[in-house]
Formats: C-alpha cells, sequence, structure tokens
C-alpha cells in the first residue's frame, strides 16, 4: 500500500465517523484511514480558538512530547497535519472512553477494580517521569479507557518537562491540584503522585477529597490537608491515599512503591 512516507496526511485521507465528544478547543470523531484501513479518534482544533486562547505554544509542547512517548498505558498520537483553518491529532481510539464515564455511571468503584486502575497509572506516570514530563492535568476526564478494559492516560495538553514553573493561567477544578501548584510554587513530578492519590480516592468515594462549592474554600482544604475516609474505605487503601497526598512533595510515596503496596498487591492478587 502506498502509505505516505514522510509526507503529510490530509483529511481526505480518512473516512470521518460519529462524534465521540466535544473539547473546548475542538471535537473529537472516529475516523478511519483509508489505505491502509485503521481506525483512530481524529481531534480537530480550530487555529482561530487556539489563536485567541494563546495555547499554540502549548500544543506545539504536546505534540512534541506525546511524539516521544510509546506505552500501553498512555494514549498514542499517532501523528498530526492541519490545513488553512484547523489542526488534526491522529490519535489511538479508546474503545470505552472516559473513565470519568464509567464512574459517573457506577457512582464509585471496587476496591479491587480500583487497585488495577492505580497500578496502571502509576506505570504509565513512571514512564513519562522516566522521561522527564509530567503531565500536570491526571483526573476522571483525562483517563480513557481501552478496548481490553485497560486505562489510557491521555490528553498532555497541560504536559511540561520538568520543574517547571506553571505560566498559563489554570482554568477547570482545582480539585487535583496539589499544594504547590495552589501557591503558584516551582514544581517537580510530584504534582502527579498528589494527583494519583486524589484519583485513588475519587474512584474509591465518588467524589475528591477536598471538593468544595468554591474555590477559596477548596484551596484552603487542599492546604489543610486533612482527608475525611468514609466507613466502608479498608485501612490499606487509606494507607496508599495518606502517603500519596503529603503536602511536601518529596515525601510522596514514589511511583515504584505505589506499584508495590500492599493493598494494590493484595487487590492484584484477588483479581488474577
Ligand atoms: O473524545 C472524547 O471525549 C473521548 N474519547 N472517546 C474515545 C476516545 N479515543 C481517543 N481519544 C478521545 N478523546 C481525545 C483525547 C485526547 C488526547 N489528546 C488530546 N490533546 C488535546 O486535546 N490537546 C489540546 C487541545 C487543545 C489545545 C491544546 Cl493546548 C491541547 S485530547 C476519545
Amino acid at each position: 500500500y502506498d502509505h505516505k512516507k514522510g509526507g503529510r496526511f490530509s483529511l481526505s485521507d480518512f473516512d470521518i465517523g460519529r462524534p465521540l465528544g466535544r473539547g473546548k478547543f475542538g471535537s473529537v470523531y472516529l475516523a478511519r484511514l483509508k489505505n491502509p484501513e485503521y481506525i483512530v479518534a481524529l481531534k480537530i482544533l480550530f487555529k482561530s480558538q487556539l489563536q485567541s486562547a494563546r495555547v499554540e505554544h502549548q500544543l506545539r509542547r504536546e505534540i512534541e512530547i506525546q511524539a516521544h512517548l510509546k506505552h500501553p498505558h498512555v494514549l498514542r498520537m499517532h501523528t498530526y497535519f492541519w490545513d488553512e483553518k484547523k489542526i488534526y491529532l491522529v490519535l489511538e481510539y479508546a474503545e470505552h472512553g472516559e473513565l470519568f464515564r464509567q464512574l459517573q455511571d457506577r457512582g464509585r468503584l471496587s476496591e479491587g477494580r480500583t487497585a488495577e486502575y492505580i497500578y496502571q497509572m502509576a506505570d504509565a506516570l513512571s514512564y513519562c517521569h522516566k522521561k522527564n514530563v509530567i503531565h500536570r492535568d491526571i483526573k476522571p476526564e483525562n483517563i480513557l479507557i481501552g478496548s481490553d478494559g485497560e486505562l489510557k492516560l491521555s490528553d498532555f495538553g497541560w504536559s511540561v518537562h520538568a520543574p517547571s514553573k506553571r505560566r498559563a493561567t489554570l482554568c477547570g477544578t482545582l480539585d487535583y491540584l496539589p499544594p504547590e501548584m495552589v501557591n503558584g510554587k516551582p514544581h517537580g513530578e510530584h504534582v502527579d503522585i498528589w494527583a494519583l492519590g486524589v484519583l485513588t480516592y475519587e474512584l474509591l468515594v465518588g467524589k475528591p477529597p477536598f471538593e468544595c462549592d468554591d474555590e477559596s474554600r477548596t484551596k484552603r482544604r487542599i492546604n489543610k490537608g486533612v482527608i475525611e475516609f468514609p466507613r466502608y474505605i479498608s485501612n490499606e487503601a487509606r494507607d496508599l491515599i495518606t502517603r500519596l497526598l503529603k503536602k511536601k512533595p518529596e515525601e510522596r510515596l514514589p511511583l515504584e512503591e505505589v506499584m508495590v503496596h500492599p493493598w494494590i498487591v493484595k487487590n492484584l492478587e484477588k483479581r488474577k
């Protein structure tokens, strides 16, 4: 087949299918490369919207970072191309959509399923951190589910090379931000470990640990760092979450130790 030897793709190389979701800067469609036949997710972004939000540099950095990431629990960006008005991201298709929707449908997840998911995310983050990439936007909306039910860390639109001083204004939920980011301090890869702790709590409980109806109260709770666990959360799960949600970045449990934590090991054994 005459696949493009280093040449650029164009929209006419794809059949476009149903919309998969709508984002802030554009929509994602199921699509199929015509030759060879290959299913992808195609995110279509409007240059005008990227320019007015001044995020072109963020997108350029994401494309650069994603080009070097290849891991079973990281959603691949196969390639990208553009035309006069739009930029197209050719992404791995995650058949079962967002983890966010699964959590909404179920309310909260079992300790077994959550432990398996957290193991996979710790594995993905350990891989990214070894490549000096911090994701910085871990939350159920940015985690997709593949055809075998495996998790795919996705959307590196906020990722950077560590260490970093965030410049763009944060938008969206503060729930996943660690104290050092909430207080605008320089931050490193430990921000992802904090977010992994928030994710573990949210999957088990159905809402994040410091959630409040207004931002200033959420910021206060993040800085205070007091975690209330519902009765049904096991002691081992509480232990892991507490070791991840340490105020001091360097005190947070290293990812390699997360992957062998008793709560993870016990639940992975049971799932075999
Ligand atoms: O579409 C859905 O709602 C869910 N869905 N369901 C299945 C499925 N399979 C694959 N991908 C999906 N969604 C796209 C996930 C992304 C990955 N990478 C991104 N990067 C990005 O948006 N970057 C970006 C955008 C605008 C500005 C800047 Cl600065 C950066 S989005 C899927």
